[in-house]
């Protein structure tokens, strides 16, 4: 159905006098004739140029417009721009200010010659300009300040604002990113997944993300960010805000704390907290998966004649090449753990006894043949172990004494050597 083009007509309690309504309007309103007498003016007008009513005398608009400018010391400028524009039969704008008033003439031309001036006082309207112009300019200094990416896209997923961290941190000029695309900025291997997210917070969702970057030389190895929609009146998202952090150094630190909480520092292996917590951990899924799992308890032999002989930085020695040899001997799902001065726990999960004696066997004879070469000094050690397979309905204390009992045993029968616990 076409629209029409003029509103419906006024039901007739409340046609009016035109004249009435122009006594009440909050703007002036004027007639001038096509000799430039001014005609018909409403009370905004009387007070504004400080008019008698009814006038007495005919008054010539043009000069009665150059005295008020005269006494409010306004440069003649506007009247000549107003001029041109009466001139020229043209529709025209201009604002006057005087005292704190900005005042906008709107000049309409009329078909008879002359021409109707409204006069609106739009100081409140350029202040509320001014004061959006001056909070835009905070805002800004305000996001160029955050220590993070902060943009501002459309619902075309275009920048239409970008802080200065994008220059400093991913070397894009501002005016190069705004108006630009989301995708045609997104690195390649992002695209697709935050292309999904951004059609996501189109819809009202806010939605927040973790990011790795896999190339070694990038300053910013890790972010965490967020996508937050704006919405108008009608709930409708109008724009999404984005606010991403570099978490590259938060991430280092917390991975430090990690491994100072989980890992011995001498050789590097999970402490004897961690290794216990994984035994806990293998055997609830050994128990839920009913597969097998094997533990060894490992010992130096006779390791304190080697700090006797050679000195503690000797022993330290021992135990890390010790560690690292273990290490080349196990499986990458393996667990290896020190859980004392020269005791080592290993975790073999989905491995059964048979299967882990091939493994201690191997580490025996590697530890038995290796030369621990101390400054000029070959040093020779040997280990025992004492392994045992996880029963279920046993518990972490039950399986961990069993092992160390079969460890105490193969020490006792001369060292070097495995023994497999028995229930
Ligand atoms: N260098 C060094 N020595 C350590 C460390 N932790 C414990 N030790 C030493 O390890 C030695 C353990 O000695 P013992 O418990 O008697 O055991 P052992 O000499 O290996 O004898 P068996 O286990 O019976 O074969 C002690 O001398 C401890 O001081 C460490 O971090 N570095």
């Amino acid at each position: 159905m076409a629209t029409p083009d003029r509103s419906p007509p006024l039901p007739p309690e409340f046609s009016f006098n035109a004249e009435e309504y122009l006594n009440v309007v909050d703007h002036g309103v004027l007639f001038v004739d096509p000799e430039g007498l001014l005609g018909y003016y409403n009370p905004f007008c009387r007070k504004l140029f400080s008019l008698d009513l009814p006038s007495p005398d005919p008054i010539n608009y043009f000069n009665l417009l150059t005295e008020w400018s005269d006494q409010q010391g306004l440069s003649k400028l506007w009247l000549v721009e107003l001029g041109n524009a009466i001139r020229q039969k043209q529709r025209h704008y201009t604002r006057v200010n005087h005292d704190d008033t900005i005042l906008e003439f709107k000049h309409q031309p009329l078909p008879s010659g002359g021409f109707v001036h409204c006069i609106y006082n739009i100081t409140n309207k350029v202040k509320q300009e001014q004061d959006s112009v001056h909070k835009y300019k905070q805002l800004r200094t305000m996001i160029d300040a955050m220590p993070c990416f902060v943009s501002l896209l459309n619902t075309n997923l275009q920048f239409m604002i970008a802080n200065r961290y994008h220059k400093e941190h991913l070397g894009i000029c501002r005016t190069d990113l705004e108006g630009s695309y989301i995708r045609d900025v997104l690195p390649e291997a992002l695209k697709s997944k935050h292309l999904d997210l951004l059609h996501r917070v189109l819809q009202g969702e806010t939605l927040h993300f973790d990011e790795y970057t896999s190339n070694r030389h990038a300053e910013i190895k890790s972010v965490h960010g967020s996508y937050v929609p704006c919405f108008d009146q009608h709930h409708h998202v109008t724009a999404i805000v984005n606010i991403t952090y570099d978490t590259t150094e938060q991430k280092t630190h917390e991975e430090r704390l990690r491994t100072l909480a989980e890992r011995d520092h001498l050789t590097r292996l999970f402490n004897r907290r961690k290794i216990m917590d994984c035994l806990e951990t293998e055997i609830s899924r050994a128990d839920r998966q009913a597969s097998a799992l094997t533990i060894a308890m490992l010992d130096l032999d006779h390791f304190k004649n080697v700090n006797d002989k050679w000195g503690h930085a000797a022993g330290d020695l021992v135990l890390k090449e010790f560690a690292l040899l273990c290490q080349q001997q196990i499986r990458k799902l393996d667990y290896l753990g020190r859980i004392g001065g020269e005791e080592f726990l290993l975790i073999m999960s989905d491995t059964d006894q048979t299967e882990a004696m091939f493994v201690l066997e191997r580490i025996i004879s590697v530890v038995q043949h290796h030369c621990f070469n101390w400054k000029q000094t070959e040093i020779n050690i040997t280990c025992s172990a004492g392994l045992a397979e996880w029963h279920p309905l046993q518990n972490i204390q039950q399986l961990y004494t069993q092992a160390d009992k079969a460890l105490y045993e193969a020490k006792n029968h001369g060292r070097n050597q495995i023994v497999i616990a028995t229930e």
